[in-house]
């Protein structure tokens, strides 16, 4: 392998606040997060009002020009809900490669078009699910699939946040002319937490959930979802995902997805301490904590650290637990570069550098960068498709259409 890190040669779509956090992550020095193959150049940057910008890099008055700019090899859509589908398009029938924020499109039918022009025109898209590739997320994904807490039986993860009463109604959360909402805006989160500890479970080999059921709080005014959750039963593995969003409160940081196993919860240890308890004259143990749990903090979307709690051998020591191990995680910056990483590697044709389970890896032919993925193996398109079917099930469930016009592409 060269000594040279391969450059991703970057066009912006889109100056708010994401796209900044995105470019300032991404040109942090490789140092930073002890990397030393891949690296960032952001060649321009584009907005819808040829006013606003006027910095280096190259700014340019309207998408086209940036995608169209023979320096960009791909494009970063950070726009609204909205326009997601059409600024994607252009970026692929541009031929660029394209990162596209999420949630990916509005429906399942425009992301899967958008997937039939990447695959035509030959070049790779990826919903930018950052989450997917922050360490403390791929630790606990680990420590589940070692075993850490036995068999995994629930998923409870949550992204909540105040913005109902804090924020005007025309904000892009609350508005129903951007396609506003828990679900979509927050919801991609706890659906991660759920994708990668279960759907990606090694015994559960990629089968999809079943009976999926949810419920739904509207705005009353805009008609958006205030609040949304929905379970999401795996039954190869007898594990259920519980997930919520709602623009009502605050997800607390210390808390924000408990993963709970099997180890310490056998109804056998329960049983063992009521008759000790019985035993000893003292009341039966109703209250006897019996749990194997990893406890994530942070946000749910940028976790940086977590707690294992369990049971020390429950049939020995009497409602004793080990202390809380708590495995830290913090870094620098917001954390966005390892998903620009990991982009980047797909675009050299890299495999990546842990296992990922499951996962048929395409290579594209006859590229002029590298032999590069069509699509990133830790964020397909078809788990992308997965998760838009299920938010398309639950908006309906719920009742909230999108305002007439606002999807491009209908199933
Ligand atoms: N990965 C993550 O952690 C996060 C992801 N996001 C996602 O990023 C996207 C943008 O969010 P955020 O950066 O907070 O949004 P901003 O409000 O900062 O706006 C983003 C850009 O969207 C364009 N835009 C603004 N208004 C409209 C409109 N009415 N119609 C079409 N486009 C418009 C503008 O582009 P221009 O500069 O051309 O005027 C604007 O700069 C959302 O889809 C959101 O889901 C958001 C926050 C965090
Ligand atoms: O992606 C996101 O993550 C964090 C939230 O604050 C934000 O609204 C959302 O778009």
């Amino acid at each position: 392998m060269s000594t040279k890190p391969f450059v991703a040669q970057w066009g912006i779509l889109g100056c708010g606040w994401i796209s900044s956090e995105f470019v300032k992550d991404a040109c942090r020095p490789m140092s930073s997060r002890s990397v030393t193959d891949v690296s960032h150049a952001i060649v321009a940057v584009g907005s819808r009002d040829d006013g606003l910008i006027d910095f280096a890099p190259e700014a340019c008055g309207s998408y086209k020009a940036v995608v169209d700019h023979p320096n960009v090899n791909i494009v970063y859509v950070g726009t609204m809900n909205v326009s997601h589908y059409e600024d994607a398009k252009l970026a692929l029938e541009g031929g660029k490669h394209c990162l596209l924020e999420k949630p990916a499109t509005l429906n399942a039918a425009e992301w899967k078009h958008l997937v039939s022009i990447a695959q035509a025109k030959k070049v790779f898209l990826m919903e930018a699910v950052w989450t997917r590739f922050n360490p403390c997320m791929l630790a606990v994904q680990k420590a589940v699939f070692d075993g850490e807490i036995g068999d995994v039986r629930c998923v409870y993860s949550d992204l909540s946040m105040d913005a109902f009463g804090k924020r005007p109604d025309s904000h892009r959360v609350l508005s129903a002319e951007l396609a506003g909402g828990a679900l979509l805006d927050l919801g991609p989160y706890p659906m991660v937490w759920s994708l990668m500890i279960l759907y990606r479970h090694p015994r559960n080999n990629m089968s999809p959930p079943e009976n999926i059921g949810s419920t739904m709080l509207r705005h009353q005014q805009t008609g958006v979802d205030l609040a949304t959750n929905w379970g999401m039963p795996f039954p190869k593995i007898n594990a259920m995902a519980f997930c919520s969003a709602t623009l009502l409160n605050e997800t607390p940081g210390e808390n924000v997805t408990r993963i709970v196993g099997s180890a310490g919860t056998t109804s056998s240890t329960t049983l063992l301490h009521t008759e000790r308890s019985r035993e000893r004259g003292k009341r039966p143990a109703a209250l006897i904590l019996c749990v194997s749990e990893i406890i994530v903090q942070g946000m749910t979307s940028r976790p940086l650290k977590y707690i294992v709690r369990k049971l020390v051998n429950p049939e020995k020591e009497d409602r004793v637990f080990h202390a809380d191990e708590v495995h830290d995680h913090t870094f620098d910056g917001f954390g966005l570069y390892w998903e620009a990483d990991a982009v980047a590697r797909c675009l050299r044709g890299e495999r990546p550098a842990f296992k990922v389970i499951g996962v048929e890896k395409t290579r594209r032919p006859g590229l002029k960068s590298a032999d590069g993925l069509l699509e990133c193996p830790e964020m397909t398109h078809a788990e992308t498709s997965l998760a838009m079917e299920i938010f398309d099930k639950i908006r309906k469930d719920g009742g909230y259409k999108y305002v007439d016009g606002l999807e491009k592409v209908k199933a």
